[in-house]
């Protein structure tokens, strides 16, 4: 085992039925470091994300985290701090109860876990939403009030409740407009220098994942095809098939990139 790792994904394979998903996979993550997860469609990062988080299969390999193997082991079966690797998904319509407050959304994982009080919980929801940058009084209001943007903000404090040390992120800004994306992008990029939290942040967005990464891994039909410094990878790839990625990225969508180029740039002024 290497103590510098947080996660150490080694030979996974995943299998559903006939159809062979993942193929010896090896991928690390450090503390506090973002790591990219880049491929085509079908390519089997879902897949990856979901056997880390312990809601998706495993056929054989071992997936360390913080040295201890929980391939195969579902949340509730995970002891100490491997049960606090969180999730925040696409979708923030579909990902929050519509019938519960913000305030009960972001209770909810630390009461269903025993880990405080109603009171002491509540007590917490303050802070959260402070995190995420979102009013206080956004705790008695439900997720139907809230925009896009908004609402994968407090997918964010309901993930960051658990003081997690991992977050998979499975294309957590694709759902939101151009600057609402730069605006999210640099909320994660705030709270891990604020909490030395750790990303696996995947995404079909090469532009994204160049944006918030320390590493990149590229995957294609199941294996990691590369996988290293963000830089080293985006500029002087190895892989072919990261070359075609890199030149399908701009060239598929040269409006998007333009605009995207202009949220961040107004970002890193101070807009
Ligand atoms: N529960 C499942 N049962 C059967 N096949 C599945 C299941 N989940 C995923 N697959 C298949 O595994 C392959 C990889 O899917 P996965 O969702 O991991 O890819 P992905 O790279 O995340 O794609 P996308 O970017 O479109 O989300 C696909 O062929 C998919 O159809």
């Amino acid at each position: 085992m290497n103590p510098q790792l947080l996660v150490d994904c080694i030979d996974v394979n995943t299998h559903f039925g006939a159809l062979h998903v993942l193929k010896n996979v090896s991928l690390t993550i450090r503390p506090g470091e973002t790591v990219g997860l880049v491929g085509e469609s079908g390519s089997g990062k879902t897949t990856l994300g979901r056997a880390i988080l312990g809601i998706g299969p495993v056929s054989s390999g071992r997936i360390l985290f913080n040295g201890t193997d929980i391939a195969g082991c579902p949340p509730g079966a995970r002891a100490g701090e491997a049960a606090a690797i969180q999730a925040v998904f696409q979708d923030p319509y579909s990902s929050l109860n519509p019938s519960m407050t913000i305030e009960d959304i972001l209770i909810e994982p630390v009461i269903a876990r025993g880990l405080a009080s109603r009171v002491d919980a509540t007590a917490q929801v303050r802070k959260l939403l402070k995190q995420v940058a979102l009013p206080t009084d956004a705790a008695q209001r439900y997720p139907r009030e809230f925009s896009g943007g908004q609402r994968q903000r407090v997918a964010i404090a309901r993930a960051l409740a658990l003081s997690p040390r991992l977050i998979v992120c499975d294309e957590p800004v694709s759902a939101l407009d151009l600057s609402t994306q730069a605006r999210v992008l640099d909320l994660f990029i705030e709270i891990q220098e604020r909490t030395g939290v750790a990303y696996l942040f995947v995404s079909h967005d090469l532009s994204v994942v160049r944006h918030i990464s320390h590493r990149v891994a590229v995957m294609r039909s199941g294996e990691i095809v590369e996988f290293g410094e963000c830089d080293q990878v985006t500029a002087r790839p190895a892989h072919d098939y990261t070359r075609r990625l890199l030149l399908a990225a701009p060239v598929a969508d040269p409006i998007r990139q333009a605009e995207r180029r202009a949220a961040f740039q107004a970002l890193e002024k101070g807009n």
